[in-house]
């Protein structure tokens, strides 16, 4: 999985507010009405632990912060632990959390200790990224292009699936296209045969995996993932609203899936 450094945290609320603009311009709701909607929650008086964890590559810098950040965001009071690992969760539980946000290098979790929802930041991502997309409102079908099917592209092809769309989804490995063609029923985009779509989830960790055969003149793209999935001469040449964000987006999700 891909891990995010430091830079990808620079100047996050920055990046947040302009793509809440773009989300509001594209699907008519801002990010904290949709998550309200895809969850059916409101953030309410939460206190949010946020612990460091020092496994595998260890601390991110700004990682913490950020979270911090994105919790007052959202209203709610935060807290970064003083110690990390087990000594922070202790502090934190202890501090009076009710919800913990905690990440090692292969999960990301959101833990409400109050009523023992627990949600991951892969799966959220997916989720909210997907509705982002389908909530496009000059789409000229129902057709939604997913592109990549690992644990976060599967979330989100599985999110469409369950919402009526026709999704259409293109990963290079064979078992995540066979997995999501026997598990979800998702149609495979035929590069070879380019269909344009107004809707596209992308969510690789590559550059440039859209191409210009793939999207009609007037769409939505919306990706988690980073570098930017659209190459700069497509982002001039087509009508293109680009939601792009490396973190905000996902750890809200995260949080109103267990308020
Ligand atoms: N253990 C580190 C955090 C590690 C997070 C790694 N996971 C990612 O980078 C995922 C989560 C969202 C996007 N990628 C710390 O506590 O500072
Ligand atoms: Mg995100």
């Amino acid at each position: 999985m891909a891990l995010l450094t430091p830079e990808d945290l620079e100047d996050l609320l920055n990046k947040l507010n302009a793509n809440n603009d773009i989300i509001k311009g594209a699907t008519g709701e801002d990010i904290s009405q949709i998550c309200e909607e895809a969850y059916g929650t409101k953030p309410g008086n939460q206190k949010v632990g946020i612990v460091p964890i020092t496994a595998g590559n260890g601390i991110i810098g700004n990682f913490s912060a950020s979270l911090l950040a994105i919790t007052e965001y959202f209203g709610l009071e935060g807290f970064i632990t003083e110690h990390p690992d087990m000594t922070g969760y202790y502090e934190a539980v202890a501090g009076g959390a009710d919800i913990i946000l905690m990440a090692d290098d292969h999960i990301f979790i959101a833990h409400n200790l109050s009523n023992g929802k627990i949600a991951t930041n892969h799966i959220c991502t997916g989720v909210i990224y997907s509705e982002i997309a389908s909530r496009y409102k000059h789409a000229d079908s129902k057709d939604v292009l997913v592109i990549g099917l690992g644990r976060v592209g599967y979330a989100g092809a599985s999110h469409l699936v369950k919402k009526g769309f026709n999704v259409y989804a293109c990963d290079p490995n064979t078992e995540f296209m066979n997995k999501a063609i026997e598990e979800l029923g998702v149609n495979a985009f035929d590069i070879e045969k380019p269909r344009k779509f107004s809707m596209v989830f992308e969510a690789t960790p590559n550059a440039n995996t859209i191409s210009e055969g793939m999207i009609a003149e007037r769409c939505l793209v919306s990706t988690p993932g980073i570098p930017c999935a659209l190459p700069d001469d497509l982002v001039e040449k087509y009508d293109i609203d680009l939601v792009m964000e490396p973190l905000v987006i996902g750890v809200a999700a995260m949080l109103y899936s267990i308020f």
